[in-house]
C-alpha cells in the first residue's frame, strides 16, 4: 500500500465530466471515495485543476498570461471549497498556496508540510505551480516531489493510458505499464510533458486511474493494479 500519495484531480471531480461549476452529486461521490483512503491514515496531499471554472486557452479573448492567472485563482477556489466540503464531514484539510494571501490559505513552507501530515491533514495544493503557461498536471509533479511522495495518482476520465485517445479512437490500446521514455516519445497527450520530465528526473512512478468510477481510489492506493503505470 501507498503511504505518501499526491492525488491530482480533475476540476471536473467537482462539477461531473464536461460540466461546470460544482455538483452536490459529485461532492457526496468525491468526499466518499476520499474517506475510504483518508482513514487508511496515508499522508494525502490534493493538487485540483480548475477546468469546471476556468482553462486559460479556454478564454480565447484573453491574453494567455492573463487567462492562466484566472485558471490558477480558479485551483484556489476549487481547494477552499473542497476543504469546506470536508470540513462538514469531519475531515481535517489546510490550504496551502504560493499566489493568494487569505487568512484560511497557508504559504507553502515545506516544513510545515510535514506538520501537517502529522496532525492528520490532507493537505490541499492551491494555486497551480504559480506560472501562467503550466497546467496543474506540471503542479502536481512539483508538489508529489516536495511532499516525498511514493506515488502520483491522476485521477481522470479515462481508465488509463492508451497508444492513442480512446476518447476519439475506438480501436485505441490500453497500455498497463509504461516508461517515461515511451510515454514522451509518443507524445501522449493524458499529461503534461513537463510532468512526465519532472517524475521522471526523480524516480517518481504516476499512475493514471478512472476517478469516476467507484472503489478506483482505493484500489489503487493499495496497490492494485487498476489503470497505467508510468514507470522511470
Ligand atoms: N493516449 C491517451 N491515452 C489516454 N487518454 C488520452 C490520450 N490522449 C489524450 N487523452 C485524453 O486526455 C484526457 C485527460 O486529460 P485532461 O487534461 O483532459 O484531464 P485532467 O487533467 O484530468 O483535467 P483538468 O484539465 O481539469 O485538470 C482524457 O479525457 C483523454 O481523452
Ligand atoms: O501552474 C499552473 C497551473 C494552472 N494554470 C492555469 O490554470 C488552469 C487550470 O488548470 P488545469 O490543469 O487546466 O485544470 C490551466 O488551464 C491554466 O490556465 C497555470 O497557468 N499554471
Amino acid at each position: 500500500m501507498y503511504k505518501r500519495v499526491l492525488l491530482k484531480l480533475s476540476g471536473e471531480a467537482l462539477s461531473g465530466e464536461g460540466g461546470k461549476g460544482f455538483s452536490e452529486k459529485m461532492l457526496t461521490y468525491l468526499v466518499n471515495e476520499i474517506q475510504k483512503i483518508h482513514s487508511l491514515n496515508i499522508k494525502l496531499g490534493i493538487v485540483i485543476g480548475a477546468g469546471n471554472i476556468f482553462r486559460g486557452k479556454e478564454l480565447k479573448d484573453f491574453r494567455i498570461q492573463m487567462a492562466d492567472q484566472l485558471g490558477m485563482l480558479g485551483t484556489v477556489i476549487n481547494s477552499l471549497y473542497l476543504k469546506n466540503v470536508f470540513e462538514k464531514k469531519g475531515i481535517k484539510s489546510i490550504v496551502v498556496s504560493p499566489i493568494v494571501n487569505l487568512p484560511s490559505v497557508m504559504p507553502l513552507k515545506y516544513d510545515f508540510i510535514e506538520q501537517y501530515f502529522e496532525a492528520g491533514y490532507i493537505v490541499l495544493f492551491g494555486g497551480g505551480t504559480s506560472n501562467p503557461l503550466f497546467t496543474t498536471d506540471t503542479a502536481a509533479a512539483l508538489r508529489a516531489i516536495e511532499m516525498n511522495a511514493d506515488i502520483l495518482v491522476k485521477a481522470t476520465k479515462v481508465d488509463g493510458i492508451y497508444n492513442k485517445d480512446p476518447k476519439l479512437f475506438e480501436d485505441a490500446k490500453k497500455y498497463d505499464i509504461i516508461t517515461y521514455e515511451q510515454a514522451i516519445k509518443e507524445q501522449i497527450k493524458v499529461m503534461d510533458t513537463e510532468a512526465f520530465s519532472i517524475c521522471e528526473k526523480n524516480n517518481l512512478s504516476i499512475l493514471i486511474i478512472n476517478f469516476f468510477k467507484e472503489g478506483n481510489l482505493l484500489k489503487a492506493i493499495e496497490g492494485e493494479n487498476i489503470g497505467t503505470k508510468v514507470n522511470y
